[in-house]
C-alpha cells in the first residue's frame, strides 16, 4: 500500500522523539499500520544534535509543509497558540490531516479546529496532548464507549508532580527541581502554565469534553497553583494520613459538571498519592465499568512521541475511511443537543473536605469563636491540630473539615481572618477522598 506521508514541523523536544522513534520502529509501525508511515519533510529553526535528518526534507518555513503537495498528515509539535492556530487551520485547507501535542491550542481553539476539520472530512489527532504518552484519550474516547462517565480525577502536569515529589522526598526548593524538569524537557516554554495549573486546566477541558461529549470551554476553568504550598502543610497532611497533589478533578452532577485545578489533599492509601516524579495517572469513574485508572509518563521526548506515532497509526489505518465513519474528535457524534448544554459549575458551588491552617495569638478562645464560626454555617470539623506555642508566638492551627459548599467556606475563611487574633490570611487546600463509592 501507498505509504503515508508526514511533514514534522517543530524539531525540539516532542519533535525530535517523534523523529527518532518513526525511524528507530519504522518496520514494526508499517506492519502495525498495514502501510509505510514516512517522514516527508521537517520544518526547523535550527538543528536538533538528537537527531539524524540527513537524507531528509528539511525547510525553516512551517507553511511550506502545510502546503506541501507530497505531506498526507502535517504534525504541529512548535507549541504556543497562534502560529499554531494558523499553521493547522492552513494544513486542514490544504486536504491535510493533523496530529498535534498542543493541549493549549486543542483546548483553547479546538471548537474552531475541529468545524473546520469536519468540513474538510480530515484527521485531528491529539492523544500526546492530555497525560503525555498514555493513552487516555483513546480509552475514554473508545475503550470506556459504554459508559456515562461519572468523574474522573488526575496527575496531568508532569512538571508540577516532579516539583512536588522532590520537594517532599528530598526537601529541595521550588526554584531547583523546577530548573531540572525545565533540563529535562519536559515544562512548558512558559514554565507558570505548569506551575499555575493552566497546563493541567487546558488537559482537563480535553479530558472533560470527552467524558461528557461537551464543547470545549477552558475560559470557565478554575485553575490554582503549587507555589504557595509550603512544607509545614506537606507535613501537616502526612501527619493527618494524607498527601497533596495537583489535581485536574471533573465530576459531573446534576446541577452540571464540575472543571477545577488545585492543589489537594488525598488519603495515602489511594493509587493517586503513589504516583511520582514525571508520572501522570488518571482515575477514571464510569456507571457501567466501575473505577479505572490510567498511569505512565505525563512528559519527556519518547513517551509523548509514543502517542505523536500512535495516532500516526490511526491516520494510516483511517486514511481512507469515509470521516462520517470515523471516531467522532471528542467522542459524541454531536447530535444530543440537551448534553451540549450540560453547563460548568460555578466554583462557589462545589461541594467538597477543606484542609484549613491557620496562625492564631496564643491566648485562651481562639478555637471557641474559630469553630463557632464553622457551626454557624453548618461545617462539622474532623480534625484539629494545634501545635505548641513558645511564649508570644503565634500558633499553627490545622483543621479539616467535613464536606461543604465552596461559597460557605469563603464566609467562614473571611470571618476567620477579620479575628483580631487571627494573624495573615487562611490557607485553604481542598480535601477529595476519591472514594469510589462517594
Ligand atoms: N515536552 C513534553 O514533554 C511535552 C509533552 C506533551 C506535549 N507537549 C507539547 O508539545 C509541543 C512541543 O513541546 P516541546 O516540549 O517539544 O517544545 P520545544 O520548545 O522543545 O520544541 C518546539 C520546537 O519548535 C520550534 N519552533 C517553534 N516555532 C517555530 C516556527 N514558527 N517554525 C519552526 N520551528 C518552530 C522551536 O524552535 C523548537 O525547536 C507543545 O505544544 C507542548 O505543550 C510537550
Ligand atoms: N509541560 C507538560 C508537558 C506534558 O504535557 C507537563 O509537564 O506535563
Ligand atoms: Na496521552
Amino acid at each position: 500500500m501507498k505509504p503515508v506521508r508526514v511533514g514534522i514541523c517543530g524539531l525540539g523536544t516532542v519533535g525530535s522523539g517523534t523523529f527518532n522513534v518513526l525511524m528507530r520502529n519504522a518496520d514494526e509501525i508499517a506492519r502495525r499500520a498495514g502501510r509505510p508511515i514516512v517522514i516527508e519533510q521537517v520544518a526547523m529553526r535550527r538543528d536538533n544534535p538528537d537527531c539524524d535528518t540527513a537524507g531528509v526534507k528539511t525547510t525553516a518555513d512551517v507553511f511550506e509543509v502545510a502546503r506541501n503537495p507530497d505531506v498526507d498528515v502535517l504534525v504541529e509539535l512548535i507549541g504556543g497558540y497562534e502560529v499554531a492556530r494558523e499553521l493547522v487551520l492552513t494544513a486542514i485547507e490544504h486536504g491535510k490531516h493533523v496530529v498535534t501535542a498542543n493541549k493549549a491550542l486543542i483546548a483553547v481553539h479546538g471548537n474552531e479546529i475541529f468545524q473546520a476539520a469536519h468540513e474538510q472530512g480530515v484527521i485531528v489527532a491529539f492523544e500526546a496532548a492530555v497525560a503525555g504518552g498514555i493513552p487516555v484519550i483513546k480509552s475514554l474516547r473508545e475503550g470506556l464507549g459504554a459508559n456515562r462517565i461519572e468523574w474522573l480525577a488526575g496527575i496531568i502536569n508532569g512538571t508540577g508532580n516532579y516539583i512536588l515529589t522532590h520537594m517532599r522526598d528530598e526537601g529541595r526548593a521550588f526554584e531547583d527541581v523546577l530548573a531540572e524538569a525545565q533540563a529535562l524537557g519536559y515544562a512548558e516554554a512558559d514554565p507558570t502554565f505548569d506551575v499555575e495549573g493552566i497546563d493541567a486546566a487546558h488537559k482537563l477541558t480535553i479530558l472533560a469534553s470527552i467524558a461528557y461529549g461537551v464543547p470545549l470551554q477552558f475560559e470557565k476553568a478554575y485553575t490554582e497553583g503549587i507555589s504557595r504550598i509550603t512544607a509545614e502543610d506537606v507535613e501537616q497532611a502526612d501527619n493527618l494520613g494524607y498527601v497533596i497533589k495537583h489535581l485536574g478533578i471533573s465530576k459531573r452532577t446534576e446541577a452540571g459538571f464540575e472543571l477545577r485545578v488545585h492543589p489537594t489533599l488525598i488519603p495515602k492509601e489511594r493509587m493517586l498519592a503513589n504516583v511520582h516524579g514525571v508520572k501522570n495517572a488518571i482515575a477514571v469513574m464510569g456507571d457501567a465499568v466501575g473505577p479505572t485508572l490510567y498511569y505512565g509518563a505525563g512528559a519527556g521526548a519518547e513517551p509523548t512521541a509514543s502517542a505523536v506515532v500512535a495516532d500516526l497509526l490511526d491516520v494510516a489505518r483511517d486514511i481512507t475511511t469515509d470521516h462520517h465513519y470515523r471516531v467522532p474528535y471528542l467522542a459524541f457524534s454531536g447530535i444530543h443537543d440537551e448534553i451540549n448544554a450540560l453547563s460548568i459549575l460555578p466554583m462557589e458551588e462545589i461541594v467538597t473536605a477543606y484542609y484549613l491552617r491557620l496562625l492564631a495569638v496564643d491566648r485562651p478562645g481562639v478555637l471557641a469563636r474559630v469553630a463557632t464560626i464553622l457551626s454557624e454555617q453548618g461545617i462539622s470539623i474532623e480534625a484539629i491540630i494545634q501545635k505548641e506555642a513558645t511564649e508570644g508566638e503565634l500558633v499553627p492551627i490545622i483543621l479539616l473539615t467535613h464536606r461543604t459548599r465552596e461559597k460557605n467556606m469563603n464566609e467562614v475563611i473571611r470571618q476567620i481572618e477579620a479575628l483580631a487574633d487571627i494573624a495573615g490570611s487562611v490557607t485553604r487546600i481542598r480535601v477529595e477522598s476519591l472514594d469510589e463509592h462517594e
